[in-house]
């Protein structure tokens, strides 16, 4: 292993999205929060797994789509590839969209060559009846890849033991997959020093005229060009796989009945919360006040001076009453049925719609997932003094 002062440090990247918090809590044991859309993660997250008797420092990085991507979360990802902080990656992919996460891989490959390949969501790659030829994958990109199915555990082991040996055995070979316009390609032999180096020196200066646009489109081309050949000889997607997806797609992102849609869904979502809370709120509220006098009684009987007594009835018992039978029902709907939808892949599409309108205001769609919740708590009921101020 490299002789560092500390534990050696690994990072995990990946797309959004893509199960990295998921294989992070597995390898280290942490709660890092995981669910069904993009931008969960936004600032890096530490801990430790094990390779034999060695601590390794795990960082899970924010998802994001490119190493030249523009936004906060993903700037965080890029600048802790770039710092050289990491002795090595974990590279997490989506084996349902493999050829979309190879764009990433291919470009954390040039300045992070010491890597593994998480082949991740494998369950849900096997049930759309993808082939991956694993073997050639690994020539190709000259890493170890790992199928794994993170959600379950699978694959898990030998992730670690193909990091470890990554760790072992530094190697720091140049990796020169893309093949990137005649203008950049001279332009780097110019700069020398690796790609990656040599590709961030560009960034800041571009070659030939360019604009910084224009040369982070140039890149993030080449890199798909490339993903695109790897993916024609490594990857084999049955048509019929895609072709439910693409309809239900076709209508639930269609301009027409995209958005009416969407807002038809979380309206009903959220009328099932507001009005389907109001029976078990109003049982729970009657069943739990009516015990307010037994358990005055019951103090009292126990010798206590009235003030306590009011203090713990009227003050804590029910306000906690109040906030039990307000807070609990409405939790117990929303949450399942949010699930749902995240589980059944509708909430990215939900944050993809509304990104163009979130820009305007200097947001993104992700966030809409955020005031979905919010709204929620602003649950509307009514209330007595107490439990007012208790729901505030
Ligand atoms: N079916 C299946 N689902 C998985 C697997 N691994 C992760 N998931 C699910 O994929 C979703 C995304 O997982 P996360 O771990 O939050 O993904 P992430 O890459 O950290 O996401 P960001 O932080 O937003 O970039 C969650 O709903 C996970 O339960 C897997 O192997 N199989
Ligand atoms: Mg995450």
């Amino acid at each position: 292993m490299r002789q560092r002062t500390g534990a050696p440090v690994v990072a995990l990247a990946g797309n959004p999205n893509v199960g990295k918090s998921t294989v992070f809590n597995a390898l280290t044991g942490s709660r890092q929060h995981t669910g069904n859309w993009s931008g969960k993660t936004v600032a890096n997250a530490y801990g430790v797994m094990r390779c034999g008797d060695t601590g390794l420092t795990l960082v899970d990085l924010p998802g994001t789509y490119s190493l030249r991507a523009r936004s906060s979360e993903e700037r965080v990802a890029r600048d802790f590839l770039a710092s050289g902080d990491a002795d090595a990656a974990i590279l997490v992919a989506d084996a349902t969209c493999l050829e979309r996460n190879l764009i990433l891989v291919l470009q954390v490959l040039e300045v992070m060559p010491n890597a593994v390949l998480c082949l991740n969501l494998m369950d849900e790659a096997r049930k759309k009846r993808i082939r991956i030829n694993t073997e050639a994958l690994q020539r190709e990109l000259g890493i170890p890849v790992v199928p794994c199915a993170a959600r379950r555990g699978r694959g898990l082991p030998q992730l670690t033991q193909a990091v470890c040996c990554v760790l072992e055995n530094d190697s720091s070979g140049p990796v020169a997959a893309i093949r990137y316009p005649d203008v950049i390609e001279n332009a780097l032999q110019r700069v020398g020093g690796t790609r990656g180096e040599a590709l961030a020196t560009l960034a800041l200066h571009p070659p030939g005229g360019l604009t910084g646009q224009q040369f982070d489109d140039m890149v993030t081309a080449a890199a798909a060009l490339r993903a695109e050949e790897i993916a024609l000889t490594c990857v084999q997607v049955p048509e019929a796989a895609c072709a439910r997806d693409r309809q239900l797609d076709r209508i639930l992102m269609s301009r027409r009945l995209g958005i009416p849609l969407m807002l038809l869904l979380l309206a009903l979502v959220f009328y099932i919360t507001l009005f389907g809370a109001n029976v078990p709120s109003e049982w729970l509220g009657t069943h739990l006040l009516g015990l307010t006098a037994p358990i005055a009684a019951g103090l009292s009987a126990l010798g206590l001076p009235p003030f306590v007594v009011s203090m713990l009835v009227d003050g804590v018992w029910r306000v906690l009453a109040t906030v039990v039978s307000v807070m609990l029902p409405p939790m117990a709907i929303f949450f399942p049925l949010f699930t749902l939808l995240e589980d059944a892949g509708y909430l990215p599409r939900v944050a993809f719609q509304l990104d163009h309108a979130f820009q305007r205001a200097h947001a993104c769609g992700k966030q809409s997932l955020s005031m979905c919740l919010w709204k929620k708590c602003m649950r509307p009921q009514p209330l007595d003094r107490r439990g007012a101020i208790a729901y505030i």
